[in-house]
């Protein structure tokens, strides 16, 4: 199990519908945000630098791969937590993308939010900062 540093790797993720409540959070996060090293899928990764000045290390587009790129990260050991603003909404032509990189970041122990409320408790959380490791046995599969 990877430990977690406390300066954090975290990929910020939004569909269509939902980047402008993404921005929104990311600027009313900015302080906590900026001790951390951030990435983000080509197009919310754009707005999210604009919308704040964040520095946002930017993949490619999500359809075109960039949800897969972050699968990659995670599955080396190179992404701590995901905050992933999905649209519960709308149908997406990735949508087998979406679910592969939920489910890495489920087995890999990624700290993930799908909703600002969710968001929210990560960036409260005193665990952001400090370093962390997943207990192994019980983040195990019993399988
Ligand atoms: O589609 C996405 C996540 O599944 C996000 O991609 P963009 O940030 O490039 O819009």
């Amino acid at each position: 199990m990877t430990r977690m540093p406390a300066r954090k790797r975290i990929a910020l993720v939004a569909h269509d519908a939902m980047k402008p409540a993404l921005v929104a959070w990311a600027a009313r996060n900015r302080e906590a945000l900026a001790r951390h090293e951030l990435y983000g899928t080509g197009t919310t990764g754009g707005r999210v630098a604009e919308g704040t000045g964040l520095d946002v290390t930017r993949l490619k587009s999500g359809p075109l791969g960039g949800d897969q790129q972050l699968g990659a990260m995670i599955a080396e050991g190179n992404l701590d937590v995901l905050i992933f603003f999905s649209d519960p909404l709308t149908a997406m032509p990735h949508d087998v993308d979406v679910k592969a990189l939920l489910r890495i970041s489920t087995l890999e122990q990624v700290v993930i939010a799908c909703n600002a409320a969710t968001a929210d408790f990560v960036v409260a959380s005193d665990m952001l900062d400090a370093e962390y490791t997943p207990q192994k046995d019980e983040a195990a599969h019993s399988g």
